[in-house]
């Protein structure tokens, strides 16, 4: 194992590669190495991914000096004195740069932590994140916005000195230049630091030129041909494993080193064991083998500041049914839970949801104008299209509500009233559509109409948390998929903004974020549930089947788009449902057209 000095020197002669001061670079390594308590690891981890970072941190917040100390190149970096304190910790920047990205409480002394607060939803463990780890939580942020988080930094106007890269964007795409040369970021891909080192010593041995335009040569993530062979990565579930596994993995970009990679999809199962079945990811059609990264969860959970209150307290003798045992289905009148739900259970004793109660919640969506709606007095929606003087509420509908049997009451986990909360049993697959719509769900298997089919899970977030990503992501021309939990709003006064929640499965989900949309005539509905708690604040999204459904076939819902609205912060997508009901008239007029050449 090499010194202490030696590895300073090689950090430092790494930074030299990059472009950075290295008097700078031999600061930043020395607090770095004492902010890690001596340890080289996390430093050099990635190809030193956390020192970069730090770097770019250091020189976009102080001008850098003109030029460097003489023999400055020559000095070991001596390490070993961590008496001489220049800085106590990581550059405030930094942080709030990674609490913006990767925003969980601080670090806790484990890594992992069961969750029992109790306002949130559910009891599962999730990774709690060390300062390293807020770093390399970054990873698993879309590219684009991992790239568009690199700080614009200021050339230095030094003499002979090489001066720190300069990032500036070019469309969705981003250059990063400095003396040695200008590479090229696109937006699409994922940044290797390791690459981009050896990009501008190629250009550099070149002459330095800065015409030359680098494209860098990003890594794609091979853990997912991985595991299509069937191996395993440390970390991941066995495919054989049976119990619950808990691979919220903060995983870091692909390196160069030799390092064995970390797991991100399994193609052979993206929940990863966190389901009962497996679910396989299958692309016919591009290279891509996987989707996107982002974690999978099997049950909601908290971002920050959402209100979910699930005591146990909260539910009286109205809300549960505490004298039944077994299945409730069986017994000879509808328990307390199904009264709540419609006067007897929403299920069939076959585990389907009743037909009844399907075709009403189709039709409140089909004909919303024809149901009750309630009205917010301060919207939390329309609070922050225009802040200024926001619109009045447009309504919330009255939804009908499944009411599911819970831990207080006396029926077992296999008790009939108890669907969405055993979660997803039916065979399903993540697919590559052919129509442009991206990545979709599709059943491998036949299914009559009332069958569950998976929530709709993701992080809980206030409406104004919402509204931060909305307007991040929009910046970065990206379009999340969130859905407001507005079943109660207007119904009790104005909702306090930690109440007024929605579910955001962009960065943590299930399933559910693949199912696209169709208009009208999708083959799947989106009802309300009552798990937890009586206050319908918070509830779950789950989808069931609204009519019989082909093996193969997608599985799609209707996200009740209005595509005529102009709203800067959630632009609608071109639609390619191909529904005959189609309500995106772009597409409408291309159809007359088409069938009009046809005549
Ligand atoms: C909840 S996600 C569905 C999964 C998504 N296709 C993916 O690849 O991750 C919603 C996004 O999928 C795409 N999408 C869903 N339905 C679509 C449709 N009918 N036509 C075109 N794009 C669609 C849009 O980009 C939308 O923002």
């Amino acid at each position: 194992m090499s010194s202490n000095n030696e590895r300073g020197v090689k950090a430092c002669n790494a930074m030299k590669t990059l472009g950075f001061n290295r008097a700078k670079a031999r600061k930043v390594v020395k607090r770095l190495f004492k902010l890690y308590d001596n340890n080289w690891e996390p430093i050099e981890e990635d190809n030193y991914r956390i020192l970069i970072d730090a770097m770019l941190d250091e020189v976009s917040d102080e001008p850098m000096p003109a030029t460097t100390p003489q023999g400055v190149d020559e000095d070991p970096v001596a390490l070993s004195h961590q008496g001489a304190n220049e800085d106590s910790g990581p550059h405030s920047s930094t942080w709030a740069r990674q609490e913006y990205q990767h925003p969980h409480s601080s670090a806790s002394a484990s890594r992992y932590d069961i969750d029992v607060s109790d306002n949130e939803s559910s009891l599962i463990k999730r990774p709690r994140m060390s300062s390293a780890d807020r770093v390399h939580g970054r990873a698993l942020q879309p590219a684009s916005q991992a790239i568009m988080a690199l700080p614009a930094v200021h050339q230095s106007g030094g003499h002979g000195e090489p001066s720190a890269p300069v990032t500036r964007s070019r469309g969705k795409d981003l250059l990063l230049e400095s003396p040695q040369g200008v590479l090229l970021l696109e937006e699409s891909k994922r940044l290797n630091i390791g690459e981009y080192g050896a990009a501008l010593s190629k250009a550099q041995s070149n002459g330095g030129s800065l015409q030359e335009e680098a494209v860098a040569p990003f890594v794609k993530p091979l853990a997912c041909q991985r595991a299509a062979n069937g191996i395993v990565f440390p970390g991941s579930s066995a495919p054989e494993s049976s119990g619950p596994s808990f691979q919220n993995w903060i995983v870091p970009y692909e390196s160069e080193l030799p390092s064995e990679p970390r797991p991100l999809h399994d193609v052979a199962d993206i929940s990863k064991g966190e389901e009962r079945v497996r679910i396989p990811i299958k692309n016919d059609f591009t290279d891509e083998s996987c989707p996107p990264l982002f974690y999978y969860i099997r049950k909601n959970l908290v971002f920050q500041s959402a209100y979910v209150k699930t005591s146990l307290a909260r539910i009286g003798g109205d809300n549960c049914c505490a004298g039944c045992s077994g299945n409730c289905l069986l017994a000879p009148l509808p328990c307390a839970c199904a009264r709540s739900t419609a006067d007897d259970f929403a299920y069939t004793p076959e585990g389907l949801l009743r037909t009844s109660f399907i075709d009403e919640c189709i039709a409140v969506n089909h004909f919303p104008e024809k149901h009750n709606k309630f009205y917010c007095e301060a919207c939390p929606i329309e609070r922050y299209k225009t802040e200024a003087s926001p619109d009045p509420c447009k309504g919330h509908l009255a939804r009908r509500f499944i009411k599911e049997c819970w831990s207080k009451c006396g029926c077992d986990m296999q008790c009939g009233n108890r669907v969405v909360q055993r979660g997803i049993t039916c065979n399903l697959q993540v697919f590559f559509t052919s129509e442009g719509k991206g990545w979709g769900l599709r059943t491998q298997d036949g299914l009559p109409k009332g069958a569950f089919i998976c929530e709709y899970v993701g992080e809980i977030l206030t409406s104004s948390e919402l509204h931060e990503r909305t307007v991040e992501n929009a910046k970065n021309g990206k379009h999340l998929h969130q859905l407001f939990l507005d079943a109660s709003w207007g119904s009790e006064g104005a909702p306090r903004d930690e109440e007024a929640l929605c579910i955001d499965p962009t960065f943590y989900g299930n399933v559910g974020r693949f199912v696209n949309h169709r208009c009208h005539d999708a083959n799947l509905v989106l009802i309300p549930v009552e798990v937890e708690t009586p206050d319908h604040r918070y509830y779950h999204l789950a989808l069931f089947t609204a009519k019989k459904v082909e093996a193969s076939e997608e599985l799609t819902w209707d996200y009740g788009i209005d595509f005529d609205a102009t709203d800067s912060t959630n632009q609608a997508f071109r639609c390619m449902c191909g529904s005959q009901y189609c309500r995106d008239r772009k597409n409408s007029k291309k159809r007359a057209r088409a069938a009009a050449s046809r005549n």
